[in-house]
């Protein structure tokens, strides 16, 4: 394929004069089945073969909508019922049943049961619910389907690479059924949501992002590939449990670790050597470790350091409008991340990137004065300061080294001048934050102290507890708006409901979530073809997002579209991605001359409708 390289944008028109556009990477000729057009899923399905195991291919199955003239060509008349019933029908029938589910459990376990039958109907009951049903294949109820897995186990999906396959997975590959995979989702289990370490059972965490990835993103369904990358567990309760389904031994480590996941890369890029990878849940260092050694060599990115990053800038971002403020004003802001893991650093590394390139600082360095860090121990701040023989100090008593040296990338938001491990509390006192983020997966850690005592000091404090699920968070939305007298700008990780403020006013709430991000980047990077995922896209990303909400909305707190427009959200950001993608010389996609790309990105994206299937051998 030819490779475009640097394309002058104006506006969202590409200039540049190209042969043609090629879509050739995405002809998918697969074992079974042949589509005419694979990109769209919108024309007509050509298929080789016929008969009973169409209805049962999720991709394919229309169950009850399949027209008479299908059944007879496809060889399956008889085996449904004989009413045909178009989708409305179906959606009716599946939105009742959901209602009556008791449980979000129950939900979940149904929509899976869906997914697994019929994947357009799954897509198109999703979509047109999309606020209600993220809540349920998403977080929260996820994190719950997550710790019962293996209880609730009914069919297989995805991918399972184990410590038992070492050396078979670049024959493994060719297991899955489809030569085109755009996008794939890996965890390796070990830091599910503010969950822990969840083996196996994290392979829900991967289904429930690229569920969101052909809900919000637009990728086509037989393109997402989810995979858990078993190397074993530490989870003693799992371990001991006899239904639970992954390797029984505890987590290879080491560079046992580094060469499976090495193992694993080669066999994926192999096969499939444009695919985006997306890295999730995997814990710290780990994290950091492999998005350093693969962001230069494959197209990938990790989704809780950097497009964690992209959401939460864009909310300070739009809370600085809604405080009546620039967003170039970032670097007056005066932030405390609570959490030093991925998330906590990716996430400030995203906000140092941004008052860079805003120019408003004159170092790097001085960015990183604006941020005070806290891990478990408290603020990442100078040893020093602790005089080792106060005995009047009742502080300095305490006092214990961590026990674990803080890396180079933690190191940076070291407060030299202030002292190591000082408490929230007190560390809200002395720099009277404007901003308070929280990714630490601890409920309870915004103590109301630390919450009333900023509010003292800001009109609109802005107060992020943006761990999940829900029962995770720093603190709830209930608990920051009565802290504030109802005066918070308020966004957390997992949905939570507006709340009644006793003057009568609503307390908005917003979800401040990577699904706000993710799906957009990843169908920019499918569109342009993109062989690398920049930080750009990542800043770009956050920008636009900033972006959309309106003056009125901003005014009472609403920061973003709500998750039903989490389509357009991802349209918004797909095109801006694709345009940096070009605009950095890392897309490898054809376009026309004058092809209005914001509409190229639009046509790409999957839409759940039925498409005739014809039998052609
Ligand atoms: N809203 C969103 O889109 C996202 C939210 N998250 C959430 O962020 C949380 C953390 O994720 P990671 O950074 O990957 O985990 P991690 O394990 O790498 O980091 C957790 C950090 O929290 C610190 N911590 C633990 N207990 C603490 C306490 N009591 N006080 C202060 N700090 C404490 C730890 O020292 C560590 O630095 C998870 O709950 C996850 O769900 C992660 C990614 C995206
Ligand atoms: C949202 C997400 O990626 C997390 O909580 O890990
Ligand atoms: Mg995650």
């Amino acid at each position: 394929m030819l490779s475009v390289k640097r394309l002058a944008t104006k506006g969202n028109v590409l200039h540049k004069a190209v042969a043609q556009r090629s879509y050739s990477h995405l002809n998918a000729s697969l074992a079974h089945h042949e589509y005419s057009d694979p990109r769209h899923d919108k024309n007509v399905h050509v298929m080789h073969s016929r008969g009973v195991n169409i209805l049962h291919d999720p991709l394919l199955s229309k169950g009850t909508a399949f027209s008479i003239a299908e059944r007879e060509r496809l060889s399956i008349r008889g085996l449904v019922p004989p009413r045909c019933q178009e989708m409305d029908k179906q959606l009716l029938r599946v939105k009742r049943n959901l209602d009556a589910c008791e449980t979000p459990l129950a939900k979940f376990v149904f929509l899976a049961a869906l997914h697994d039958r019929n994947e357009t109907l799954y897509y198109k009951i999703i979509m047109e619910h999309l606020e209600e049903l993220a809540g349920i294949i998403y977080t929260p109820t996820v994190g719950l389907a997550s710790q019962m897995s293996h209880s609730i186990y009914r069919r297989s999906r995805g991918m399972y690479f184990s410590s038992q396959d070492r050396g078979q997975m670049s024959a493994m590959v060719y297991n899955w059924p489809h030569d085109q995979v755009d996008v794939i989702v890996v965890t390796d289990g070990s830091r599910v949501l503010g969950l822990g370490d969840l083996g196996a059972n994290g392979m829900q965490i991967p289904i429930g992002k690229l569920s969101l990835y052909v809900a919000a993103g637009g990728i086509r369904p037989r393109a997402v590939l989810p995979v858990v990358l078993d190397v074993g567990t530490n989870n003693q309760d799992l371990l001991n449990d006899p239904l639970y389904l992954g390797m029984s031994h505890p987590r290879l480590e080491g560079e046992d670790y580094y060469s499976f996941i090495d193992e694993w890369v080669t066999a994926i890029t192999s096969r499939w050597p444009d695919t985006l990878i997306q890295f999730e849940d995997f814990k710290y260092p780990h994290a950091y470790n492999l998005l350093a050694k693969y962001r230069n060599r494959i197209t990938c990115f990790n989704d809780d350091i950097q497009s964690t990053s992209s959401i939460t800038l864009a909310g300070i971002l739009a809370s600085l409008k809604s405080r009546g403020m620039s967003q170039e004003d970032l670097s007056s802001e005066r932030i405390i991340c609570v959490g030093a893991g991925s998330a906590g650093v990716g996430v400030c590394e995203g906000i140092i990137d941004c008052m860079v390139a805003q120019g408003r600082v004159k170092s790097r360095e001085e960015a990183y004065s604006k941020i005070y860090m806290l891990d478990q121990y408290g603020l990442l701040g100078n040893p020093g300061f602790h005089p080792p023989n106060n005995q009047d100090d009742p502080q300095s008593k305490q006092y214990q080294p961590r026990p674990t040296k803080l890396d180079d990338r933690q190191y940076c938001y070291v407060k030299h001048d202030l002292r190591d491990q000082m408490s929230l509390e007190e560390l809200v006192r002395q720099v009277k934050p404007t901003v308070l983020l929280g990714l630490t997966g601890i409920r309870g850690v915004f103590s109301e102290e630390a919450v009333r005592e900023m509010a003292k000091h800001h009109e609109r404090p802005v107060i992020f507890p943006l761990s999940n699920p829900d029962t995770h968070a720093e603190c709830t939305a209930e608990e920051a708006f009565k802290w504030t007298d109802g005066r918070a700008i308020f966004a957390s990780g997992s949905p939570f409901k507006d709340v009644q403020l006793p003057n009568g006013k609503i307390g908005k709430t917003n979800q401040c979530n990577n699904s706000y991000s993710f799906p957009g980047l990843g169908l920019g990077i499918t569109v342009s073809r993109a062989s690398r995922v920049t930080p750009n896209m990542f800043l770009e990303t956050a920008r636009t997002i900033a972006d959309m909400a309106t003056p009125a909305q901003l005014k009472e707190g609403v920061l973003f579209p709500g998750v039903s427009q989490l389509r357009e959200v991802a349209l918004n950001v797909g095109t801006r991605v694709c345009e940096v993608a070009f605009q950095e010389g890392y897309a490898t996609a054809i376009l026309e001359q004058g092809e209005i790309l914001s509409e190229v990105v639009r046509s790409s994206a999957y839409e759940p409708d039925y498409v005739p299937l014809v039998y052609h051998p």
